[in-house]
């Protein structure tokens, strides 16, 4: 095992990083280059059952502090996602497959296609996509998302994990970590997806700056961090018996450091990848490394959950 070794499910990791669903993974090239970049693992654009353009643009607009983005899931379709899957070389890195149907019943015919393709794909069930019009994001439907994982649960028969929306009230920890811990095959939580429909102002043109749903969108970046931070300790917490995936903010390896400690054991990147690149990766891991030799630790297992508290 290495200074940057992590693990998830049982698997190995030859560091904890990766991208954040929806950055650089929508088509071949782009998950092709997370595949040959110094990531540990990469995770496909969320899919639907049939391919989608998404909102009309501009959809994305980055600012000094991060980004705001209302994509409306454009992507390929689920088959060409698990085609992916089906020639990924998973003794160099895993791979994990993002779902996002529009519908309990879309999400079932994909997972069972997945599941008959039998591939070592981990699938990201994602229950926050805040960008579709008329869509509400079922991570804060507590009935909804109760509904769809005991229907999951009877379809999938593999440890999968969900991505959830940001909470802001310890009773809505509470309650959906009870909700998921129903489920033992609900093997990890990937915290946060992007903090749903802000709006970000231009001064000069004083009009928004994306097109869709009158320019709200959510929000990446440095403006999530705290909040990411919260929600990976508030789940580590509540969920001793899974996985934490944290998600927002990360910029610098000591961002990686602070999501470790929250108690998570992979991390991604969302906003600083859509702006640099996946070079991100080498910098992020040396950044890393940096500081965990100066600090003494031998590897990130000593570091994840030991958050100490005032
Ligand atoms: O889950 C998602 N989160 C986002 O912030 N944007 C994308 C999207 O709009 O497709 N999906």
């Amino acid at each position: 095992m290495s200074l940057l070794s992590a693990s998830l499910l049982g698997i190995d990791f030859a560091n904890p990083l990766l991208n954040a669903s929806g950055v650089y993974c929508r088509d071949v090239a782009e998950l092709d280059a997370l595949a040959a970049s110094a990531a540990g693992s990469l995770v496909t654009k969320s899919c639907t059952l049939l391919a989608r353009e998404g909102n009309p643009e501009p959809r994305y607009y980055a600012t000094p502090l991060g980004s705001i983005n209302s994509m409306g899931l454009p992507n390929a379709g689920y088959q060409y996602y698990l085609a992916y899957a089906q020639q990924h070389d998973y003794a160099a890195k895993p791979l994990f497959l993002s779902v996002a149907g529009l519908s309990l019943a879309d999400n079932l015919t994909m997972l069972a296609a997945i599941r008959a393709a039998d591939t070592p794909a981990i699938v990201e069930l994602n229950l926050s996509c805040p960008n579709v019009p008329g869509k509400p994001q079922i991570g804060y439907d507590f009935a909804a998302m109760t509904a769809m994982l005991e229907a999951v649960t009877q379809a999938y028969d593999r440890p999968f994990g969900v991505k959830l929306p940001p909470y802001f009230d310890i009773a809505h920890f509470d309650e959906a970590a009870a909700i998921l811990n129903r489920f033992p095959q609900v093997a990890f939580v990937t915290c946060i997806n992007s903090i749903g429909n802000a709006l970000i102002i231009d001064v000069e043109a004083e009009s928004v700056v994306i097109k869709p749903k009158d320019g709200f969108g959510g929000i990446g970046g440095d403006y999530v961090l705290p909040t990411a931070l919260a929600n990976v300790n508030a789940f580590y917490r509540r969920c001793p018996a899974k996985q934490i995936i944290g998600c927002g903010g990360v910029t610098r390896g000591e961002h990686i450091f602070m999501h470790l400690l929250a108690g998570a054991s992979l991390v991604q990147v969302g906003t600083a990848l859509y702006e640099e690149g996946p070079g991100i990766f080498a910098r992020l891991n040396d950044e890393l490394a940096e500081l965990l030799t100066r600090k003494g630790y031998r590897g990130i297992e000593e570091v994840r959950g030991k958050l100490r508290t005032l």
